[in-house]
């Protein structure tokens, strides 16, 4: 086993109860939360469809998704879901948001009815414009939705750096129950009652987050970085209005929070796909990279909602291949000058 130790147990709640947590997704994130709800004091299945994964983490490492992390001893994996469920008090789904539906799917006729279902995800499907909430209650019907959010990384979760992350659902109680049984020492939860806004926070942070890597790589400079970043916030609570989220949840950290990790660190996914964007290097076999789906579906439905959403429109214009990075900030500069508006 390589990478240093992470400790298994770090209840910092001790009066909450021992909950059966299962974890749909074995990948960086999914790997992540894993550990951080042993540390929270609960019991952890893990279901992943690839068995090297089941087996790596058997044996203490995810050295394709977390390489470098020891992984204590104590997440049961498996990649039999009916197996991953059986007996779950709460099911945390953390596959990419374009593969929910796919995991819902298999997951749905072992899922125990009225457990809540908490999305870890950040992204809007493609297809269809819906919110990963909406997906959900497709179809699980049965099962309350709540969404964890916020300036977190994987690895830094797994090492049990300090963080604060945010979980919602419509019914603020089961908000407030989950983000107390998550916390732990160095996890901090809040809770909020704004699923949609905390949603959009995480998924339109993505597509700023690669704006922003690849302004760094074609060398704007820091002052246009500083002004992509300030006019895409404006974007994300425009989009935010319009699905109904409140403009203080995105002022918070799944929004805001969340925009500042990812705009300003090459260890965001999204980032570093736009700083190769950028610098003009090749993007085949780059690790995921939520904001590239999003952008396209969120650009969309700002044109089809009547939102001025130029920086979307750019990143969606440039990933699909229609523009340049330099024609983007030209067309961005030329716009008809106007009043500073920020809402
Ligand atoms: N990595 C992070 O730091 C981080 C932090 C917060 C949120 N997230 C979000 O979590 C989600 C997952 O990210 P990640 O970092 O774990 O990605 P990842 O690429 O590390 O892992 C994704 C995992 O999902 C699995 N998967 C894909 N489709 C599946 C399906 N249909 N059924 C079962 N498993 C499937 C893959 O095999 C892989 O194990 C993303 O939406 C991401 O934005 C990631
Ligand atoms: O690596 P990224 O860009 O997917 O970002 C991971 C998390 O969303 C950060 O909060």
């Amino acid at each position: 086993m390589t990478g240093e130790a992470v400790s298994g147990q770090d209840v910092s709640n001790p009066g909450k109860s021992s909950w059966r947590v299962t974890v749909l997704g074995g990948g960086a994130w999914g790997t992540a939360l894993a550990l951080a709800m042993l540390r929270a004091g609960h019991k952890v299945r893990l279901f992943a469809r690839d068995p090297q994964t089941v087996a790596a983490i058997g044996q203490g490492q995810n050295p394709r998704y977390l390489p470098g992390i020891a992984i204590a001893p104590g997440i049961e994996a498996t990649s039999d879901i009916a197996a991953a469920l059986s007996g779950a008090d709460c099911v945390l789904a953390v596959t990419p948001a374009q593969s929910l539906r796919a995991t819902l799917a298999v997951a749905k006729d072992n899922m125990p009815d009225g457990i809540p279902l908490v999305l870890c995800a950040k992204g809007i499907e493609r297809d269809t414009g819906a919110l990963l909430s909406a997906i959900v209650e497709e179809i699980l019907p049965r099962n309350p939705v709540a969404a964890l959010s916020g300036p977190s990384f994987a690895t830094d979760v797994a090492r049990g750096l300090p963080t604060a992350v945010v979980v919602a659902a419509r019914d603020e109680a089961l908000a407030a129950d989950l983000a107390a049984r998550f916390s732990a020492q160095n996890l901090r939860c809040y809770s909020s009652d704004d699923l949609i806004g905390v949603e959009i926070g995480g998924a339109l942070k993505n597509v700023f987050a690669i704006a922003a890597g690849a302004v760094t790589g074609a060398g704007l400079g820091a002052s246009a970085q500083a002004a992509m970043v300030t006019r895409g916030f404006v974007e994300l609570r425009r989009i935010g209005a319009a699905f109904g989220a409140r403009p203080e949840t995105l002022m918070g950290l799944s929004g805001l929070g969340d925009l500042l990790l990812t705009c300003s660190s090459a260890q965001s996914r999204n980032f570093a796909y736009g700083l190769a964007l950028g610098q003009g290097k090749a993007l085949a076999g780059l690790p995921l990279a939520e904001g590239v789906p999003t952008a396209a579906i969120a650009a969309r439905i700002a044109v089809e909602r009547g939102i001025d959403a130029p920086i979307i429109a750019a990143v969606a214009a440039i990933l699909d291949g229609a523009i340049t990075i330099s024609q983007a900030v030209t067309a961005l500069m030329t716009r008809p000058l106007k009043t500073e508006t920020n809402d």
